[in-house]
Formats: C-alpha cells, sequence, structure tokens
C-alpha cells in the first residue's frame, strides 16, 4: 500500500511542557490510524500538525513523499479536516450547509435530502442550526464525509454527541472511504468497533 502521509521526528512544546517527542509513523492507504490519550496528552495538538494548522518544534509532515510545507495550498486540496468545533454556520440550517460544503468539495452529485435522511436529519432541514441539538449538529458537521473524494481525512474527536446508531453509520463510512484507498487519523476516547482493513493505533502518554 501506498504511503499517504508521513510524520518524521515530530516535536511539540506547548506551555513548556513537551507534549510528544520525536514521534514518527507512516499512514498507508486503506488504514485508519486511531489516537488515544489522556486529556492534555496532546492528541489535537498532534492532529493540528499533521493537517498542517499548526507548527511542530522539530521534525516535519509528507504527505505522498512531500513536506506539507512545500505546497500548503495543494496540501489542502486532498485534505478533509473537521476540529473539536462542528464547524457549521449556525444560522443558516442544515440544507444551507450542505450547499455551500458541496460547492467548496466540488461535489455536484449528491441528493441533499436522501443525505440528510441517511444521518438522522429528515424533518429538519429548514431549520437554523443553533437551534438543533448537539449531536445533531455534529450530524449535520459530519455530513461533509458523504461530499468528498479527498484521500486524507483528520477527524478530532468525531464520534463526540453522536448516539450508537450515528456511531455505526460514521464507522461504515470511514471504512468504505479506506476500501476505496483513502485513510484516516482521528482521536477518540472510546474504542472502534467496526472490522478495519487497517487499523493502526498510537497512544499518546500524558507528559508531565
Ligand atoms: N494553542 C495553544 N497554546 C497553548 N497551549 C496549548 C495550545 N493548544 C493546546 N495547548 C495545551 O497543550 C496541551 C495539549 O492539548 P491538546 O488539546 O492537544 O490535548 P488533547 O489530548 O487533545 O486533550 P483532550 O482529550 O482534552 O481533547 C494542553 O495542556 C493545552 O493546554
Amino acid at each position: 500500500m501506498s504511503i499517504l502521509l508521513s510524520a518524521e521526528q515530530l516535536s511539540c512544546v506547548r506551555q513548556d511542557r513537551v507534549l510528544f517527542d520525536q514521534l514518527s509513523f507512516d499512514l498507508p492507504a486503506g488504514q485508519v490510524l486511531h489516537i488515544q490519550g489522556k486529556n492534555g496528552a496532546g492528541k489535537s495538538s498532534l492532529l493540528r500538525i499533521l493537517a498542517g494548522l499548526a507548527d511542530a518544534e522539530t521534525g516535519q509532515v509528507r504527505f505522498r513523499g512531500l513536506p506539507i510545507t512545500s505546497s500548503a495550498a495543494g496540501f489542502s486540496q486532498h485534505l478533509l479536516f473537521i476540529g473539536h468545533q462542528a464547524g457549521i454556520h449556525s444560522q443558516l440550517n442544515a440544507l444551507q450547509n450542505l450547499e455551500f460544503w458541496a460547492a467548496l468539495l466540488g461535489c455536484s452529485q449528491y441528493e441533499p435530502y436522501q443525505l440528510l435522511g441517511q444521518l438522522g436529519l429528515a424533518g429538519l432541514e429548514d431549520i437554523p442550526c443553533y437551534m438543533l441539538s448537539a449531536g445533531q449538529q455534529r450530524r449535520v458537521s459530519l455530513a461533509r464525509l458523504w461530499l468528498t473524494e479527498r484521500p486524507l481525512w483528520i477527524l478530532d474527536e468525531p464520534f463526540t454527541s453522536l448516539d450508537k446508531q450515528l456511531i455505526s453509520r460514521l464507522e461504515q463510512q470511514l471504512q468504505l472511504h479506506c476500501s476505496r484507498g483513502g485513510a484516516v487519523v482521528l482521536t477518540s476516547h472510546q474504542a472502534l468497533s467496526a472490522d478495519y482493513q487497517a487499523l493502526a493505533q498510537l497512544e499518546l502518554q500524558y507528559r508531565w
């Protein structure tokens, strides 16, 4: 399998605390990398570095062999990053958020009502997102995963606020993405339950 993403000797310091040091790994196409660790261990910091949103103290990140800093704009075309925040426009409704992302992600072949139905949002299409529950807002946010062909997904706590049914549906989508040659880096405090063709675990130890 070809390597999509490589972390090489990454070190990260926040508030004079070394979160991780000399961290290296490869993420092949088809793999899910599940990053775990206690609160404050540095999981989100690592994801932001992998996504090119923050700098490491040392080391570098490569996408398909090239440093992501060599073409940040090019790299971002291959990446879907969903952080802690839902990242939705709260004044817009679910349908309008979908339209925005579909345009941004260059997706023209999708059935918005069908997708929202799949995500358990049927009947809620016209309500401004700020009126939705936390789990419903998370569902709207995750709709992006059904709208993109970008190969690399970096997802910070994607299962937060989701009920069991949606967790299962999301895991199916991750499996499908990997079977198509994509790869996923995610953080989660809970174990993954689907049967992934390639699943790697990385535990970040909390350092004082
Ligand atoms: N931008 C920043 N400036 C200063 N300190 C930061 C910054 N971002 C994170 N930190 C610190 O780095 C440490 C790790 O934070 P991070 O969010 O990466 O942890 P985490 O493992 O994702 O935690 P959680 O499981 O609670 O989400 C924390 O102590 C935090 O206060």
